[in-house]
């Protein structure tokens, strides 16, 4: 079986406090967008993941991580090998590795006439990332408490044209959290959220509680921001960074191309609203 696995960007991300595990809670808007890993999964005599990236490849990577505990708590004596191009670069915050995860269980269960209930996959999503339980819904959702609770939107978000450049270095998600000075977030109404995207659209409502803290780690990111913005009039660090996305039409998103040098990556691409239901149908009917 072959998956796409998409890759997301939050439109908005609050970050709220620091729970007593260690994490925080946020209110996020999160959509996928129409760039994607593939994902190849084959019968196999033993589990084992490969991609174009070599360090990825050992047990640690989050698909093969996936793909261990589906077999445990599906107590089914079977293996697979499990291919992975890599497109969406890594700590960009795009989150990629929690997308392979999800895509990989999800693709799992398909393949196993769906042995373990949604409820389920989403006890495993979690203990592997906090992005990871948002990749199991399709689009756009409205996430929660530490990722864990996920909302689906009741409007498709219009695919609107999207260029995601991202720098050099990468970002710790672990080190972007740590990193911040919490200011009082109390007043944050979800459904007024919602409501302010559904009328207004993403320009509308975005946001990121997380810039304060890696604009302060890496100056460079908040000047590659400067830059996008003065282009798009508009301009958003993508979850926890590194990289940095913008609305903006054609001829922006030439201009900023024209504006990078050799060291950026960049993708245009557009917000995803159209994933089909393969691999998700058989839980929502
Ligand atoms: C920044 C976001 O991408 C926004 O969607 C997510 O909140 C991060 O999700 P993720 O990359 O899947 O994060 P995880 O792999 O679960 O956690 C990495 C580290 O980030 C911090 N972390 C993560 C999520 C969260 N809600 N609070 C946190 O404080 C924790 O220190 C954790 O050890
Ligand atoms: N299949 C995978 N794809 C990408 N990264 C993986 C994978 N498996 C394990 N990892 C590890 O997880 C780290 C962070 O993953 P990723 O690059 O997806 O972070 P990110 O884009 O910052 O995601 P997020 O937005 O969820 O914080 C990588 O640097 C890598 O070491």
């Amino acid at each position: 079986m072959i998956v796409k696995s998409y890759a997301k960007i939050n439109l908005v991300l609050y970050v709220l406090n620091k729970r007593p595990d260690g994490y925080h809670d946020i209110i996020s808007i999160i959509t996928k967008v129409d760039f994607f890993d593939l994902i190849e999964i084959k019968p196999s005599g033993i589990l084992s993941v490969l991609t174009n990236k070599p360090e990825l490849n050992n047990n640690s990577n989050l698909a093969f991580r996936s793909a261990k505990k589906f077999f445990e708590e599906s107590r089914i004596k079977d293996a697979v090998k499990i291919d992975i191009q890599k497109h969406i670069p890594l700590e960009a915050g795009l989150g990629g590795g929690s997308s392979n995860a999800a895509y990989t269980l999800l693709a799992l269960n398909k393949m196993y006439d769906y042995v373990l209930s949604f409820d389920k996959l989403l006890d495993i999503s979690l203990q592997l990332g906090s992005d990871c339980p948002f990749f199991l819904y399709e689009n756009a959702n409205l996430v929660c408490s530490k990722g864990e609770q996920v909302y689906p939107l009741d409007f498709l978000l219009k695919p609107q044209p999207i260029i995601i450049v991202k720098p050099e270095m990468g970002v710790s998600t672990k080190l972007a959290y740590s990193n911040l000075i919490l200011t009082k977030r109390n007043n944050i109404n979800k459904m007024t959220l919602v409501d302010r995207l559904k009328k207004g659209g993403p320009l509308a409502i975005m946001h990121n509680d997380l810039e304060s803290s890696v604009f302060k780690l890496y100056p460079a990111i908040e000047y590659l921001k400067r830059k996008i913005y003065e282009i798009a009039q508009n301009a958003l660090l993508c979850g926890s960074g590194s990289s940095v996305f913008a609305f903006a039409e054609n001829c922006e998103r030439q201009q900023i191309i024209s504006m990078l040098d050799d060291g950026y990556f960049f993708k245009t691409t557009t917000i995803l609203n159209n994933e089909g239901r393969d691999l998700y149908g058989h839980y929502r009917s």
